[in-house]
């Protein structure tokens, strides 16, 4: 990336608005870590953090889940041309069988929903006994793939606007960021 490019990065730190401090998000996680224990510290499940956006989410979550389970990752990532509609490429499909167990996804964001629609679907159909999600961020409007469709655990709410931090990117930078930033005029 040459200079300019990088200064556009910078500048859009700077500029951002923080939605919500490092502390708050942590509080946040802590809250959806024991809601998650509550309900599922009994039934040996499979999490699967979802490449890349999950990354820093199911990190920070799974040290707080202090009971029996088995960690891993599947990478799906959502193509974005508006004249083909929705889809979804799957880069790396779940590697640990899950037939006739509970799995639980775990992302970085709920926004449309297409992304986390389409891989509980996916699975179901591989034979899961249950399926949970959870994501940090519920992005709030009426453009959800599906109208019912919500995570059952939920970190933060936010509103309609384009965010970056704790593994959500700008362009491909700032998933480092320590908090929860909406890009200016986004
Ligand atoms: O609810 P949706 O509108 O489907 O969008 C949510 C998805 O979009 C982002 O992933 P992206 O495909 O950008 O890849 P990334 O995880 O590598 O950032 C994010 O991590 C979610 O997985
Ligand atoms: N970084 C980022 N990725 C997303 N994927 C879907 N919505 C968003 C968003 O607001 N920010």
């Amino acid at each position: 990336m040459t200079m300019p490019e990088l200064n556009e990065i910078k500048n859009v730190f700077d500029e951002a608005d923080l939605l919500f401090t490092q502390q708050q998000v942590e509080d946040a996680i802590t809250h959806m870590a024991k809601d998650i224990t509550d309900a599922l510290s009994q039934l040996n499940p499979v999490v699967f953090s979802v490449m890349n956006g999950g990354l820093v989410i199911t990190g920070q979550l799974l040290t707080q889940l202090t009971f029996p389970l088995q960690a891993s990752y599947l990478h799906a990532t959502r193509y974005r041309n508006s004249t083909s509609g929705h889809s979804l490429e799957w880069k790396v499909p779940p590697m640990i069988d899950f037939k006739n167990r509970p799995v639980l996804i775990v992302d970085d964001i709920l926004d449309e929903g297409h992304t986390l629609a389409e891989i509980l679907e996916y699975c179901h159909g591989q034979g899961a006994s249950q399926v949970y999600s959870a994501v940090l961020i519920n992005k709030q409007h009426d453009r959800k793939a599906r109208p019912d469709l919500v995570a059952d655990f939920v970190g933060l709410q936010i509103p309609d606007r384009y965010i970056f931090g704790y593994g959500m990117d700008y362009k491909g930078y700032w998933r480092n960021a320590p908090g929860i930033y909406a890009v200016k005029g986004m």
